[in-house]
């Protein structure tokens, strides 16, 4: 991960001037899906730069201790090696960015990553993952257990009342709060997006949760209608780069929900790279929220390396 985001005082004049211009958003998430992206060996340069950006993520209400066993193990070797070996990439330590798991599936993620001798991040969702409709005081505790229990990741999830009803001052406390809940752990801070409302309310709520110390922003939980989309990214990105050039600070950012291609994986580099430049191209501030893409990217490596398809069970998926 990179350096703290220490965040900065609330600037409520700076949030009440927030106005986004909806057309050109769509006009530029337009233009982005309609580069081209990169073929060949490049492209499976790409691929491989993605898998590196996965948060590697089962959050589901049957997760059990051998789910998440496998999931950190494929987490660990994301690509089949003979694939990795034939493009000369099997001893570069290529490996997802981290494995992401609610905070009761903490304690195996890092018992396997322990006894596996990686030192590859657990990430946690907390703060009463997705809806966030938990006391606070609950939420806090959650953000404190997970910690606890070896997660140096923590995606939060944002009280989506206070900012659809404008209250950016309580929204801004209370993720000083989680941030100090966090510790040394770095902090995604996840906007829900598809329950926002308005582009302007995204870039609002962007805004406020980087003041307040995010170290990432995150589109979405998975669990509404709406989650990773380009419009919304390009706003968020939008807001990361003004912060930038105000703060001097650089926050990362991570599409999460629904996306399950290697050609979307492709768009959101492409999108990274546009708007925020190559610095942004790299696992401490770039993360694809998954929990399906990792097969498709291998079967499309597969497809490079053999120039054939390869059957779902040739690569095992946790
Ligand atoms: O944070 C990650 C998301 O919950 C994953 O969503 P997904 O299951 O649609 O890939």
């Amino acid at each position: 991960m990179s350096a703290r985001n220490p965040g900065t005082k609330l600037d409520l004049e700076r949030i009440s001037k927030v106005r986004v211009n909806t057309q050109a958003v769509l006009k530029r998430a337009q233009q982005i899906q309609s580069m081209k992206t990169p073929k060949k060996q490049w492209q499976a340069a790409w691929l491989l730069k993605a898998v590196t950006c996965i948060d590697l993520t089962t959050l589901a209400g049957d997760d059990t201790p051998s789910n998440v066993h496998r999931l950190c193990l494929k987490a660990i070797q994301p690509v089949r090696y003979d694939l990795l070996k034939s493009m000369d990439m099997h001893d570069k330590g290529v490996t997802t960015g981290a494995v992401c798991v609610y905070p009761s599936r903490v304690a195996d993620a890092v018992k396997t990553l322990k006894a596996a001798n990686s030192s590859l991040p657990v990430a946690s969702v907390a703060t009463g993952f997705p809806a966030g409709q938990t006391p606070l005081e609950t939420r806090l505790q959650e953000v404190r257990m997970a910690v606890d229990d070896g997660a140096t990741e923590i995606d939060i999830v944002i009280n989506r009342m206070l900012a659809i009803t404008g209250q950016w001052e309580a929204m801004y406390d209370e993720i000083c709060q989680f941030r100090e809940a966090c510790g040394d752990a770095h902090m995604k801070t996840i906007l829900a997006i598809g329950e926002l409302g308005t582009f302007t309310n995204v870039y609002k709520a962007s805004l406020v949760s980087m003041m307040a110390g995010s170290d990432f922003i995150k589109t979405s939980t998975g669990k509404e209608a709406v989650n990773a989309t380009y419009p919304v990214a390009i706003v968020m990105v939008r807001a990361i780069r003004d912060y930038f050039l105000s703060t001097g600070h650089k926050v990362g950012f991570k599409p999460a929900g629904g996306i399950r291609t290697a050609k979307e994986s492709l768009v959101w580099l492409t999108l990274i790279k546009e708007e925020l430049g190559n610095d942004w191209l790299c696992p401490h501030l770039f993360r694809l929220g998954a929990s399906s893409l990792l097969a498709d990217i291998e079967r499309q490596i597969y497809h490079h390396v053999t120039g054939q398809y390869a059957a779902y069970h040739e690569l095992p998926m946790a």
